[in-house]
């Protein structure tokens, strides 16, 4: 079954607990919380504090995504803050091994990604240790931008070396998801669709939800 985990970098910030709790309701299988830092990504958003605040707000893990330069300072604080799950950009992480091995280390899921234009190869030796794989399709920093369909491929090989490796990871795909891309998602191989605009920009949420869900 496919999860659905909405990007509340398109809600409303000034009733972040209600958008959440919101999306809860209407269907909703993670929160995404996109971590941006104004270095790796020309943009800053969410700090450990709101992480903090909005943990007690929901039950759904807290599917966190660090756009942030040197994650190996942060993790201890988004992990205590909350966070389920914790992905950093493999383009970030000069030791990638020993940075999925410190999320790890505080009870955490640990997961890895990868910009449109970085292959699937170049983490090749780390797939097995991962809980999660997240792959862009769009360039990371904004919502709202228009999905890249050339990563198509590349979900499909990410499922292709799970598959051959009996690896455990889930697939996620974020950027540009809609109830137009989603199935071109799904059919390549992705377990897990993470939507922003598509969701918090129509008043009712779980007829968001359920449209992308049908539309698999
Ligand atoms: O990480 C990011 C952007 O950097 C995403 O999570 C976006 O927030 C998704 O927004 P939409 O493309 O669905 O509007």
């Amino acid at each position: 079954m496919t999860k659905i985990a909405p990007s509340i970098l398109a809600s409303d910030f000034s009733k972040l607990g209600e958008e959440i709790k919101d999306v809860e309701a209407a269907g909703a299988d993670y929160i995404h919380v996109d971590v941006m830092d104004g270095h790796f990504v020309p943009n800053i958003t969410i700090g450990p504090l709101i992480v903090e605040s909005i943990r007690p707000k929901t039950e759904l893990p807290l599917d966190v995504h660090l756009m942030i330069e040197h994650p190996d300072q942060y993790i201890e604080q988004f992990a205590k803050a909350g966070s389920d799950i914790i992905t950093v950009h493999q383009e970030a992480c000069p030791h990638l091994h020993r940075t999925i091995q410190l999320i790890k280390s505080f009870g955490v899921k640990a997961g890895v990604v990868l910009n449109p234009a970085t292959p699937i190869e170049s983490i090749a030796p780390i797939l097995g240790d991962v809980d999660l794989v997240l792959l862009m399709t769009v360039n990371p920093g904004f919502g709202g931008q228009s999905f890249i369909d050339s990563v198509l491929p590349k979900i499909e090989k990410a499922a292709q070396l799970r598959r051959e490796n009996k690896y455990n990871f889930e697939i996620e795909v974020d950027g540009g998801v809609n109830k137009e891309t989603a199935r071109l998602c799904t059919q390549a191989g992705a377990d897990v669709l993470v939507a922003g605009s598509a969701i918090f920009n129509e008043t009712n949420r779980k007829t968001a939800i359920d449209q992308i869900k049908d539309s698999i």
